[in-house]
Protein backbone atom coordinates (compact mmCIF):
# COMPACT_ATOMS: atom_id res chain seq x y z
CA UNK A 1 0.00 0.00 0.00
CA UNK A 2 1.62 3.56 -1.04
CA UNK A 3 0.39 6.89 -1.25
CA UNK A 4 2.24 8.94 -3.49
CA UNK A 5 2.32 12.82 -3.96
CA UNK A 6 -0.18 13.08 -6.27
CA UNK A 7 -2.70 10.82 -4.80
CA UNK A 8 -2.49 13.46 -1.54
CA UNK A 9 -2.69 16.66 -3.58
CA UNK A 10 -5.99 15.04 -5.64
CA UNK A 11 -7.27 15.10 -2.17
CA UNK A 12 -10.42 16.45 -1.52
CA UNK A 13 -10.15 19.58 1.14
CA UNK A 14 -13.27 21.78 2.61
CA UNK A 15 -12.08 24.94 4.48
CA UNK A 16 -14.94 26.42 7.06
CA UNK A 17 -14.17 29.57 8.17
CA UNK A 18 -16.94 32.47 8.78
CA UNK A 19 -13.73 34.75 8.43
CA UNK A 20 -13.35 35.87 4.61
CA UNK A 21 -9.54 36.77 4.86
CA UNK A 22 -8.61 33.31 6.37
CA UNK A 23 -10.53 30.96 4.03
CA UNK A 24 -8.41 33.23 1.22
CA UNK A 25 -5.37 32.68 3.35
CA UNK A 26 -6.01 29.06 3.63
CA UNK A 27 -7.48 28.57 0.09
CA UNK A 28 -4.15 30.28 -1.25
CA UNK A 29 -1.92 28.15 0.48
CA UNK A 30 -3.40 25.05 -0.70
CA UNK A 31 -3.36 25.75 -3.88
CA UNK A 32 -0.04 27.64 -3.98
CA UNK A 33 1.08 24.16 -2.46
CA UNK A 34 -0.03 21.97 -5.54
CA UNK A 35 -3.20 20.55 -4.16
CA UNK A 36 -6.53 20.77 -6.71
CA UNK A 37 -9.12 20.04 -5.24
CA UNK A 38 -10.04 22.63 -2.58
CA UNK A 39 -13.61 23.69 -1.92
CA UNK A 40 -14.50 26.50 0.61
CA UNK A 41 -17.21 27.86 2.54
CA UNK A 42 -18.10 30.13 5.20
CA UNK A 43 -21.55 28.84 6.06
CA UNK A 44 -21.19 26.58 8.49
CA UNK A 45 -24.95 24.81 7.73
CA UNK A 46 -24.18 24.06 4.14
CA UNK A 47 -20.90 21.40 5.33
CA UNK A 48 -22.85 18.23 6.17
CA UNK A 49 -24.85 18.95 2.82
CA UNK A 50 -21.78 19.04 0.96
CA UNK A 51 -19.86 16.87 2.34
CA UNK A 52 -22.93 14.57 1.62
CA UNK A 53 -21.82 15.66 -2.39
CA UNK A 54 -18.19 15.61 -2.22
CA UNK A 55 -17.26 13.03 0.32
CA UNK A 56 -14.20 15.20 1.38
CA UNK A 57 -11.12 13.89 2.71
CA UNK A 58 -10.12 16.57 5.20
CA UNK A 59 -11.98 19.39 6.63
CA UNK A 60 -10.10 22.83 8.31
CA UNK A 61 -12.93 23.56 10.66
CA UNK A 62 -13.01 26.96 12.46
CA UNK A 63 -14.50 26.92 15.88
CA UNK A 64 -16.28 30.10 16.70
CA UNK A 65 -18.56 31.19 14.23
CA UNK A 66 -22.24 32.51 14.36
CA UNK A 67 -25.45 30.25 14.10
CA UNK A 68 -23.83 26.90 13.92
CA UNK A 69 -20.16 26.72 15.76
CA UNK A 70 -17.50 24.03 15.10
CA UNK A 71 -18.76 21.84 17.87
CA UNK A 72 -22.25 21.85 15.98
CA UNK A 73 -20.87 20.89 13.06
CA UNK A 74 -18.49 18.11 14.41
CA UNK A 75 -21.50 17.24 16.14
CA UNK A 76 -23.61 16.87 13.42
CA UNK A 77 -21.15 15.34 10.53
CA UNK A 78 -21.03 12.35 12.92
CA UNK A 79 -24.56 12.03 13.47
CA UNK A 80 -24.73 11.95 9.05
CA UNK A 81 -22.46 9.16 9.16
CA UNK A 82 -21.10 8.20 12.47
CA UNK A 83 -18.78 5.28 10.76
CA UNK A 84 -16.81 7.71 8.24
CA UNK A 85 -13.61 8.85 9.35
CA UNK A 86 -14.08 12.03 8.30
CA UNK A 87 -10.75 14.16 9.66
CA UNK A 88 -11.46 17.66 10.78
CA UNK A 89 -8.64 19.93 11.91
CA UNK A 90 -9.78 23.02 13.95
CA UNK A 91 -8.57 26.00 13.71
CA UNK A 92 -8.53 28.15 16.66
CA UNK A 93 -7.26 30.40 19.14
CA UNK A 94 -8.36 29.52 22.20
CA UNK A 95 -6.27 26.99 23.91
CA UNK A 96 -9.16 25.63 26.41
CA UNK A 97 -11.20 25.12 23.14
CA UNK A 98 -8.23 22.17 21.57
CA UNK A 99 -8.97 19.54 24.44
CA UNK A 100 -12.43 20.01 23.99
CA UNK A 101 -12.53 19.77 20.18
CA UNK A 102 -10.11 16.80 20.29
CA UNK A 103 -12.74 15.05 22.42
CA UNK A 104 -15.44 16.00 20.15
CA UNK A 105 -14.15 14.15 17.69
CA UNK A 106 -11.35 16.12 15.97
CA UNK A 107 -8.04 15.16 14.85
CA UNK A 108 -6.09 17.58 14.96
CA UNK A 109 -5.70 21.10 15.44
CA UNK A 110 -3.68 24.38 14.40
CA UNK A 111 -3.39 27.56 16.33
CA UNK A 112 -4.53 31.13 14.87
CA UNK A 113 -2.25 32.70 13.93
CA UNK A 114 -1.07 30.38 11.11
CA UNK A 115 2.02 29.30 11.17
CA UNK A 116 2.08 28.02 7.46
CA UNK A 117 4.56 25.88 7.40
CA UNK A 118 2.96 23.94 9.97
CA UNK A 119 -0.60 24.11 8.65
CA UNK A 120 0.78 22.72 5.69
CA UNK A 121 2.60 20.13 7.45
CA UNK A 122 -0.07 18.99 9.67
CA UNK A 123 -2.38 18.85 6.24
CA UNK A 124 -0.11 16.87 4.37
CA UNK A 125 0.14 14.16 7.35
CA UNK A 126 -3.65 14.13 8.16
CA UNK A 127 -4.24 13.12 4.24
CA UNK A 128 -1.78 10.65 4.25
CA UNK A 129 -3.44 9.03 7.25
CA UNK A 130 -6.90 9.52 5.57
CA UNK A 131 -5.88 7.95 2.02
CA UNK A 132 -4.19 5.29 3.85
CA UNK A 133 -6.95 4.93 5.95
CA UNK A 134 -9.65 4.43 2.57
CA UNK A 135 -6.78 2.15 0.87
CA UNK A 136 -7.23 0.21 4.11
CA UNK A 137 -11.21 0.12 3.82
CA UNK A 138 -11.25 -0.36 0.42
CA UNK A 139 -8.80 -3.63 0.72
CA UNK A 140 -10.92 -4.90 3.31
CA UNK A 141 -14.26 -4.59 1.96
CA UNK A 142 -12.35 -6.47 -1.65
CA UNK A 143 -11.03 -9.07 1.10
CA UNK A 144 -14.38 -9.20 2.88
CA UNK A 145 -15.90 -9.65 -0.98
CA UNK A 146 -13.46 -12.40 -1.76
CA UNK A 147 -14.04 -14.23 1.82
CA UNK A 148 -17.76 -13.70 1.01
CA UNK A 149 -17.79 -15.19 -2.20
CA UNK A 150 -15.62 -18.07 -1.24
CA UNK A 151 -17.69 -18.94 1.49
CA UNK A 152 -20.36 -18.95 -0.55
CA UNK A 153 -18.61 -21.16 -2.96
CA UNK A 154 -17.67 -23.74 -0.30
CA UNK A 155 -21.28 -23.79 0.93
CA UNK A 156 -22.24 -24.50 -2.34
CA UNK A 157 -19.60 -26.97 -2.83
CA UNK A 158 -20.27 -28.70 0.58
CA UNK A 159 -24.32 -28.74 -0.55
CA UNK A 160 -23.21 -30.82 -3.93
CA UNK A 161 -21.35 -32.84 -1.84
CA UNK A 162 -23.55 -33.78 0.99
CA UNK A 163 -26.01 -34.17 -1.81
CA UNK A 164 -23.55 -36.61 -3.74
CA UNK A 165 -23.08 -38.56 -0.29
CA UNK A 166 -26.45 -38.88 0.18
CA UNK A 167 -26.90 -40.12 -3.24
CA UNK A 168 -23.85 -42.58 -3.29
CA UNK A 169 -25.53 -43.76 0.36
CA UNK A 170 -28.96 -44.12 -1.48
CA UNK A 171 -27.46 -45.94 -4.71
CA UNK A 172 -25.01 -48.32 -2.20
CA UNK A 173 -28.64 -49.18 -0.06
CA UNK A 174 -30.59 -49.58 -3.05
CA UNK A 175 -27.56 -51.77 -4.96
CA UNK A 176 -27.33 -54.24 -1.10
CA UNK A 177 -30.87 -54.77 -1.77
CA UNK A 178 -30.35 -55.39 -5.17
CA UNK A 179 -27.35 -57.65 -4.31
CA UNK A 180 -29.63 -59.43 -1.48
CA UNK A 181 -32.32 -59.47 -4.23
CA UNK A 182 -30.24 -61.43 -6.71
CA UNK A 183 -29.27 -63.68 -3.76
CA UNK A 184 -32.57 -64.81 -2.79
CA UNK A 185 -33.41 -65.17 -6.52
CA UNK A 186 -30.20 -67.25 -7.25
CA UNK A 187 -30.70 -69.31 -4.31
CA UNK A 188 -34.50 -69.71 -5.45
CA UNK A 189 -33.03 -70.82 -8.61
CA UNK A 190 -30.88 -73.19 -7.65
CA UNK A 191 -33.83 -74.02 -5.56
CA UNK A 192 -35.57 -74.97 -8.17
CA UNK A 193 -32.75 -76.07 -10.72
CA UNK A 194 -32.31 -79.35 -8.32
CA UNK A 195 -36.10 -79.67 -8.41
CA UNK A 196 -36.45 -79.72 -11.97
CA UNK A 197 -33.62 -81.55 -12.28
CA UNK A 198 -34.98 -84.41 -10.47
CA UNK A 199 -38.34 -83.72 -13.02
CA UNK A 200 -35.82 -84.13 -15.53
CA UNK A 201 -34.41 -87.23 -14.05
CA UNK A 202 -37.22 -88.68 -13.67
CA UNK A 203 -38.34 -88.15 -17.50
CA UNK A 204 -35.07 -89.64 -18.63
CA UNK A 205 -34.52 -92.25 -15.95
CA UNK A 206 -34.53 -95.96 -17.73
CA UNK A 207 -36.33 -97.81 -14.56
CA UNK A 208 -33.65 -96.95 -11.94
CA UNK A 209 -31.12 -95.84 -14.14
CA UNK A 210 -30.39 -92.04 -13.98
CA UNK A 211 -28.74 -90.23 -17.12
CA UNK A 212 -29.35 -88.52 -20.42
CA UNK A 213 -25.98 -88.59 -22.46
CA UNK A 214 -25.63 -89.97 -25.72
CA UNK A 215 -23.43 -93.14 -24.49
CA UNK A 216 -25.95 -93.97 -21.70
CA UNK A 217 -28.69 -93.73 -24.15
CA UNK A 218 -27.01 -96.17 -26.62
CA UNK A 219 -27.12 -98.56 -23.52
CA UNK A 220 -30.92 -97.72 -23.17
CA UNK A 221 -31.63 -98.72 -27.11
CA UNK A 222 -29.71 -101.94 -26.51
CA UNK A 223 -31.72 -102.89 -23.68
CA UNK A 224 -34.47 -102.03 -25.40
CA UNK A 225 -33.17 -104.16 -28.11
CA UNK A 226 -32.44 -107.38 -26.78
CA UNK A 227 -34.26 -107.51 -23.45
CA UNK A 228 -37.44 -108.63 -24.70
CA UNK A 229 -35.50 -111.86 -26.17
CA UNK A 230 -33.93 -114.86 -24.53
CA UNK A 231 -31.03 -114.42 -25.35
CA UNK A 232 -27.85 -114.27 -23.54
CA UNK A 233 -26.14 -110.64 -22.24
CA UNK A 234 -22.92 -110.06 -21.20
CA UNK A 235 -22.61 -106.51 -19.60
CA UNK A 236 -19.18 -105.09 -19.67
CA UNK A 237 -17.90 -102.03 -17.84
CA UNK A 238 -16.06 -100.90 -15.37
CA UNK A 239 -16.90 -101.29 -11.03
CA UNK A 240 -19.81 -99.30 -10.16
CA UNK A 241 -21.02 -98.47 -14.18
CA UNK A 242 -24.29 -99.79 -13.51
CA UNK A 243 -24.33 -103.23 -14.69
CA UNK A 244 -26.49 -104.78 -11.93
CA UNK A 245 -29.05 -101.70 -13.01
CA UNK A 246 -29.03 -102.86 -16.26
CA UNK A 247 -29.39 -106.61 -15.66
CA UNK A 248 -32.46 -105.87 -13.62
CA UNK A 249 -34.09 -103.02 -16.58
CA UNK A 250 -33.31 -106.28 -18.88
CA UNK A 251 -35.18 -108.95 -16.73
CA UNK A 252 -38.04 -106.10 -16.13
CA UNK A 253 -38.59 -105.61 -20.04
CA UNK A 254 -39.12 -109.44 -20.72
CA UNK A 255 -42.00 -111.71 -20.44
CA UNK A 256 -40.10 -113.96 -16.97
CA UNK A 257 -40.08 -110.50 -15.28
CA UNK A 258 -43.01 -112.56 -13.32
CA UNK A 259 -40.91 -115.28 -12.52
CA UNK A 260 -37.68 -114.06 -10.31
CA UNK A 261 -34.04 -112.50 -11.54
CA UNK A 262 -31.49 -114.30 -9.22
CA UNK A 263 -27.91 -113.05 -8.45
CA UNK A 264 -25.11 -115.15 -7.95
CA UNK A 265 -21.86 -112.75 -7.40
CA UNK A 266 -19.37 -114.87 -8.01
CA UNK A 267 -16.70 -112.75 -5.90
CA UNK A 268 -18.71 -113.24 -2.66
CA UNK A 269 -18.76 -117.33 -3.30
CA UNK A 270 -16.22 -119.59 -1.99
CA UNK A 271 -14.78 -121.47 -4.85
CA UNK A 272 -15.78 -124.72 -3.11
CA UNK A 273 -19.42 -123.66 -2.30
CA UNK A 274 -19.93 -122.33 -5.98
CA UNK A 275 -21.11 -125.36 -7.89
CA UNK A 276 -23.56 -126.19 -4.79
CA UNK A 277 -24.71 -122.48 -4.69
CA UNK A 278 -25.40 -122.63 -8.84
CA UNK A 279 -26.42 -126.53 -9.23
CA UNK A 280 -27.49 -127.20 -5.76
CA UNK A 281 -27.14 -130.64 -3.75
CA UNK A 282 -28.81 -133.90 -2.31
CA UNK A 283 -28.49 -134.80 1.28
CA UNK A 284 -25.36 -136.22 2.02
CA UNK A 285 -23.74 -134.51 -1.12
CA UNK A 286 -20.41 -134.41 0.78
CA UNK A 287 -19.36 -133.92 4.67
CA UNK A 288 -21.16 -132.10 6.32
CA UNK A 289 -24.27 -131.35 3.94
CA UNK A 290 -27.19 -132.50 5.71
CA UNK A 291 -29.54 -131.51 3.67
CA UNK A 292 -31.14 -130.85 0.45
CA UNK A 293 -30.05 -127.74 -1.40
CA UNK A 294 -32.17 -126.05 -4.47
CA UNK A 295 -29.57 -124.75 -6.72
CA UNK A 296 -29.91 -120.94 -8.31
CA UNK A 297 -30.49 -122.35 -11.68
CA UNK A 298 -33.29 -123.79 -10.76
CA UNK A 299 -34.46 -121.10 -8.54
CA UNK A 300 -34.29 -118.71 -11.68
CA UNK A 301 -36.38 -121.79 -13.60
CA UNK A 302 -38.70 -119.61 -15.82
CA UNK A 303 -36.76 -116.42 -15.14
CA UNK A 304 -33.87 -114.72 -15.48
CA UNK A 305 -30.08 -115.68 -13.65
CA UNK A 306 -27.37 -112.94 -13.04
CA UNK A 307 -24.32 -114.10 -12.86
CA UNK A 308 -22.40 -110.84 -11.46
CA UNK A 309 -18.35 -111.14 -11.74
CA UNK A 310 -18.32 -114.16 -13.95
CA UNK A 311 -14.72 -113.58 -14.59
CA UNK A 312 -13.92 -114.56 -11.03
CA UNK A 313 -15.59 -117.84 -11.65
CA UNK A 314 -12.95 -121.12 -11.18
CA UNK A 315 -11.88 -122.54 -14.44
CA UNK A 316 -13.61 -126.05 -13.64
CA UNK A 317 -16.79 -124.18 -13.20
CA UNK A 318 -16.95 -122.51 -16.49
CA UNK A 319 -17.12 -126.35 -17.69
CA UNK A 320 -20.48 -126.90 -16.02
CA UNK A 321 -21.37 -123.39 -16.66
CA UNK A 322 -21.15 -123.56 -20.19
CA UNK A 323 -22.99 -127.01 -20.38
CA UNK A 324 -25.93 -125.66 -18.84
CA UNK A 325 -26.34 -122.26 -21.12
CA UNK A 326 -26.01 -124.29 -24.39
CA UNK A 327 -28.39 -127.23 -23.04
CA UNK A 328 -30.23 -126.23 -20.13
CA UNK A 329 -28.97 -129.01 -18.26
CA UNK A 330 -27.55 -130.41 -15.14
CA UNK A 331 -27.48 -132.40 -11.95
CA UNK A 332 -27.56 -131.55 -8.12
CA UNK A 333 -24.17 -132.45 -6.52
CA UNK A 334 -24.88 -136.16 -5.06
CA UNK A 335 -27.59 -136.63 -7.88
CA UNK A 336 -27.84 -138.68 -10.92
CA UNK A 337 -30.76 -137.25 -12.12
CA UNK A 338 -30.50 -134.75 -15.38
CA UNK A 339 -32.59 -131.59 -14.50
CA UNK A 340 -34.02 -129.18 -17.26
CA UNK A 341 -34.78 -125.77 -16.89
CA UNK A 342 -35.13 -122.73 -18.76
CA UNK A 343 -33.26 -119.98 -17.76
CA UNK A 344 -32.07 -116.45 -19.22
CA UNK A 345 -28.87 -115.82 -18.32
CA UNK A 346 -27.30 -112.17 -17.89
CA UNK A 347 -23.49 -112.38 -17.15
CA UNK A 348 -21.64 -109.02 -15.65
CA UNK A 349 -17.86 -108.38 -15.71
CA UNK A 350 -15.22 -105.37 -14.95
CA UNK A 351 -12.65 -107.29 -16.37
CA UNK A 352 -11.33 -107.58 -19.84
CA UNK A 353 -12.37 -110.95 -20.79
CA UNK A 354 -10.16 -111.11 -23.68
CA UNK A 355 -7.36 -110.50 -21.75
CA UNK A 356 -8.52 -113.45 -19.44
CA UNK A 357 -9.00 -115.88 -22.35
CA UNK A 358 -5.46 -115.22 -23.50
CA UNK A 359 -3.87 -115.63 -20.24
CA UNK A 360 -5.67 -118.73 -19.86
CA UNK A 361 -7.93 -117.93 -16.95
CA UNK A 362 -11.25 -117.70 -18.80
CA UNK A 363 -12.66 -120.67 -21.13
CA UNK A 364 -12.76 -119.05 -24.61
CA UNK A 365 -15.71 -121.01 -25.78
CA UNK A 366 -17.46 -120.09 -22.34
CA UNK A 367 -16.47 -116.56 -23.27
CA UNK A 368 -18.13 -116.94 -26.96
CA UNK A 369 -21.21 -118.61 -25.45
CA UNK A 370 -21.98 -115.58 -23.08
CA UNK A 371 -20.78 -112.42 -25.81
CA UNK A 372 -24.10 -112.97 -27.79
CA UNK A 373 -25.29 -109.55 -27.09
CA UNK A 374 -22.41 -107.40 -24.88
CA UNK A 375 -23.37 -103.99 -23.97
CA UNK A 376 -20.61 -102.18 -22.42
CA UNK A 377 -21.27 -99.16 -19.69
CA UNK A 378 -19.39 -96.49 -20.66
CA UNK A 379 -17.45 -95.13 -17.34
CA UNK A 380 -18.69 -91.80 -15.46
CA UNK A 381 -16.40 -89.91 -16.66
CA UNK A 382 -16.67 -90.12 -20.18
CA UNK A 383 -20.54 -89.16 -19.69
CA UNK A 384 -20.15 -86.30 -17.62
CA UNK A 385 -23.48 -85.00 -18.36
CA UNK A 386 -24.97 -87.55 -16.39
CA UNK A 387 -23.06 -85.89 -13.00
CA UNK A 388 -25.60 -83.07 -12.31
CA UNK A 389 -28.94 -85.66 -12.97
CA UNK A 390 -27.05 -88.02 -10.65
CA UNK A 391 -26.33 -86.04 -8.01
CA UNK A 392 -29.88 -84.38 -7.46
CA UNK A 393 -31.50 -87.95 -7.48
CA UNK A 394 -28.89 -88.88 -4.68
CA UNK A 395 -29.31 -85.65 -2.73
CA UNK A 396 -33.25 -86.19 -3.10
CA UNK A 397 -32.80 -90.09 -1.84
CA UNK A 398 -30.34 -89.66 1.11
CA UNK A 399 -32.35 -86.22 1.75
CA UNK A 400 -35.45 -88.76 2.21
CA UNK A 401 -32.88 -91.06 4.06
CA UNK A 402 -31.71 -88.91 6.39
CA UNK A 403 -33.98 -86.64 6.95
CA UNK A 404 -32.30 -83.47 5.19
CA UNK A 405 -33.58 -80.58 3.42
CA UNK A 406 -30.90 -79.98 1.01
CA UNK A 407 -31.81 -77.99 -1.99
CA UNK A 408 -29.25 -76.69 -3.37
CA UNK A 409 -26.05 -78.07 -5.21
CA UNK A 410 -23.95 -74.73 -5.75
CA UNK A 411 -22.12 -74.43 -8.90
CA UNK A 412 -19.23 -74.81 -7.32
CA UNK A 413 -20.03 -77.96 -6.04
CA UNK A 414 -20.92 -79.27 -9.13
CA UNK A 415 -17.54 -78.02 -10.84
CA UNK A 416 -15.92 -79.88 -8.19
CA UNK A 417 -18.15 -83.20 -8.80
CA UNK A 418 -17.26 -82.53 -12.48
CA UNK A 419 -13.86 -82.34 -12.51
CA UNK A 420 -12.81 -85.75 -10.42
CA UNK A 421 -12.43 -89.06 -12.73
CA UNK A 422 -14.67 -90.68 -10.69
CA UNK A 423 -12.45 -94.60 -11.10
CA UNK A 424 -15.28 -95.98 -8.89
CA UNK A 425 -18.03 -94.72 -11.10
CA UNK A 426 -21.29 -94.04 -9.79
CA UNK A 427 -21.13 -95.77 -6.86
CA UNK A 428 -18.25 -94.21 -5.83
CA UNK A 429 -20.40 -90.88 -6.71
CA UNK A 430 -23.41 -91.92 -4.68
CA UNK A 431 -20.50 -92.69 -1.83
CA UNK A 432 -19.66 -88.82 -2.28
CA UNK A 433 -23.35 -87.60 -1.79
CA UNK A 434 -24.61 -89.65 0.72
CA UNK A 435 -20.98 -88.71 2.54
CA UNK A 436 -21.54 -84.99 1.41
CA UNK A 437 -25.40 -85.08 2.32
CA UNK A 438 -24.66 -86.51 6.42
CA UNK A 439 -21.80 -83.69 6.97
CA UNK A 440 -23.50 -80.68 5.14
CA UNK A 441 -25.32 -77.65 7.33
CA UNK A 442 -27.93 -76.42 5.90
CA UNK A 443 -29.64 -76.25 2.64
CA UNK A 444 -26.53 -76.46 0.39
CA UNK A 445 -24.39 -79.44 -0.28
CA UNK A 446 -21.28 -78.98 0.45
CA UNK A 447 -18.46 -81.01 -0.88
CA UNK A 448 -15.93 -81.64 1.67
CA UNK A 449 -14.13 -84.71 -0.08
CA UNK A 450 -10.64 -83.90 -1.64
CA UNK A 451 -10.53 -85.99 -4.38
CA UNK A 452 -6.53 -86.86 -5.12
CA UNK A 453 -5.21 -86.90 -8.41
CA UNK A 454 -4.45 -90.67 -8.46
CA UNK A 455 -7.37 -91.40 -10.62
CA UNK A 456 -6.56 -89.37 -13.47
CA UNK A 457 -3.75 -91.54 -14.34
CA UNK A 458 -6.70 -94.44 -14.61
CA UNK A 459 -8.63 -92.64 -17.64
CA UNK A 460 -5.93 -93.14 -19.85
CA UNK A 461 -6.23 -97.00 -19.13
CA UNK A 462 -9.41 -97.41 -19.94
CA UNK A 463 -10.29 -100.72 -20.81
CA UNK A 464 -13.42 -100.59 -22.78
CA UNK A 465 -14.13 -98.62 -25.97
CA UNK A 466 -17.45 -99.25 -26.03
CA UNK A 467 -17.40 -102.33 -27.95
CA UNK A 468 -15.75 -104.51 -25.99
CA UNK A 469 -12.20 -104.16 -27.33
CA UNK A 470 -9.42 -103.73 -25.61
CA UNK A 471 -8.12 -100.16 -26.00
CA UNK A 472 -4.04 -100.05 -26.42
CA UNK A 473 -2.18 -98.04 -23.74
CA UNK A 474 -1.30 -94.74 -25.34
CA UNK A 475 1.97 -94.53 -22.71
CA UNK A 476 3.84 -97.42 -22.33
CA UNK A 477 5.86 -96.05 -19.72
CA UNK A 478 2.93 -96.03 -17.21
CA UNK A 479 1.56 -98.33 -14.50
CA UNK A 480 -0.92 -100.80 -15.85
CA UNK A 481 -4.33 -100.50 -14.10
CA UNK A 482 -3.73 -103.62 -12.26
CA UNK A 483 -0.58 -102.42 -10.81
CA UNK A 484 -2.57 -98.67 -10.28
CA UNK A 485 -5.66 -101.04 -8.80
CA UNK A 486 -3.27 -103.09 -6.39
CA UNK A 487 -1.25 -99.96 -5.18
CA UNK A 488 -4.47 -97.75 -4.52
CA UNK A 489 -5.84 -100.86 -2.19
CA UNK A 490 -2.99 -100.99 0.31
CA UNK A 491 -3.24 -96.71 -0.01
CA UNK A 492 -6.70 -97.15 1.08
CA UNK A 493 -6.45 -99.58 3.56
CA UNK A 494 -3.95 -97.98 4.76
CA UNK A 495 -5.74 -94.68 5.55
CA UNK A 496 -8.52 -96.42 7.18
CA UNK A 497 -6.17 -98.55 9.45
CA UNK A 498 -7.39 -101.94 7.45
CA UNK A 499 -11.08 -101.21 8.25
CA UNK A 500 -13.17 -102.55 5.17
CA UNK A 501 -16.86 -101.62 5.96
CA UNK A 502 -18.80 -99.30 7.29
CA UNK A 503 -19.21 -95.45 6.09
CA UNK A 504 -15.26 -94.69 7.09
CA UNK A 505 -14.27 -98.25 5.50
CA UNK A 506 -11.97 -98.53 2.14
CA UNK A 507 -14.88 -100.06 0.43
CA UNK A 508 -17.06 -97.11 0.92
CA UNK A 509 -13.26 -94.89 -0.15
CA UNK A 510 -13.23 -97.23 -3.26
CA UNK A 511 -16.55 -96.82 -4.39
CA UNK A 512 -16.78 -100.94 -3.92
CA UNK A 513 -18.74 -103.58 -2.30
CA UNK A 514 -16.85 -104.83 0.94
CA UNK A 515 -17.43 -108.15 -0.64
CA UNK A 516 -15.58 -107.32 -3.84
CA UNK A 517 -13.06 -105.21 -2.38
CA UNK A 518 -11.78 -108.44 -0.24
CA UNK A 519 -12.18 -110.76 -3.10
CA UNK A 520 -9.97 -107.78 -4.87
CA UNK A 521 -7.08 -108.15 -2.13
CA UNK A 522 -7.85 -111.97 -2.10
CA UNK A 523 -6.49 -111.65 -6.03
CA UNK A 524 -3.42 -109.71 -5.45
CA UNK A 525 -2.84 -110.75 -2.55
CA UNK A 526 -2.96 -108.20 -0.26
CA UNK A 527 -3.00 -108.83 3.70
CA UNK A 528 -2.64 -106.99 6.62
CA UNK A 529 1.32 -107.03 7.97
N1 LIG B 1 -27.19 -94.62 -13.90
C1 LIG B 1 -27.40 -94.83 -12.60
N2 LIG B 1 -28.43 -94.22 -11.98
C2 LIG B 1 -28.63 -94.39 -10.67
N3 LIG B 1 -27.88 -95.14 -9.89
C3 LIG B 1 -26.85 -95.79 -10.44
C4 LIG B 1 -26.55 -95.66 -11.83
N4 LIG B 1 -25.48 -96.42 -12.10
C5 LIG B 1 -25.11 -97.00 -10.96
N5 LIG B 1 -25.93 -96.61 -9.95
C6 LIG B 1 -25.81 -96.99 -8.54
O1 LIG B 1 -24.44 -97.21 -8.30
C7 LIG B 1 -24.24 -98.35 -7.48
C8 LIG B 1 -23.41 -99.39 -8.26
O2 LIG B 1 -24.17 -99.87 -9.33
P1 LIG B 1 -24.05 -101.38 -9.81
O3 LIG B 1 -23.89 -102.32 -8.62
O4 LIG B 1 -25.16 -101.68 -10.74
O5 LIG B 1 -22.68 -101.28 -10.57
P2 LIG B 1 -21.83 -102.48 -11.18
O6 LIG B 1 -21.35 -101.98 -12.48
O7 LIG B 1 -22.63 -103.73 -11.18
O8 LIG B 1 -20.62 -102.53 -10.15
P3 LIG B 1 -19.66 -103.83 -9.80
O9 LIG B 1 -18.98 -104.20 -11.06
O10 LIG B 1 -18.73 -103.30 -8.78
O11 LIG B 1 -20.56 -104.89 -9.28
C9 LIG B 1 -25.61 -98.86 -7.12
O12 LIG B 1 -25.99 -98.34 -5.86
C10 LIG B 1 -26.49 -98.31 -8.20
O13 LIG B 1 -27.82 -98.12 -7.74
Amino acid sequence: MTITATDILNAKILIVDDQEPNVTLLEQLLLESGYTRVTTTMDPQAVCDLNAENHYDLVLLDLQMPRMDGFEVMAALKADDPADYLPVLVLTAQPGHKLQALQSGAKDFISKPFDLVEVKTRIHNMLEVRLLYKQLESSNDTLEDTVQKRTAELLRINLQCTEEIEERKKAEASLQGTYTEIKQLKDKLQAENVYLQQEVARQFNFDEIIGNSQLLSQVFHQVEQVAPMNATVLLLGETGTGKGLVARAIHSRNARKKSPLITVDCTTLPATLIESELFGRERGAFTGSDSKQIGRFELADGGTLFLDEIGEMPLEMQAKLLRVIQDGEFERLGSPHTIKVDVRIIAATNRNLIDEVRNGKFREDLYYRLNVFPITLPPLRQRKEDIPLLVNHFVAKFNKKIGKQINIVSNAAQNTLQQHHWPGNVRELESAIERAVILSAGTSLQILDRFDSFDKRVSSNDRFDGVNRRVPREEPSVKTLVELEHEHIINVLQQTNWRIEGQQGAAVILGLNPSTLRARMRKYGIVRH
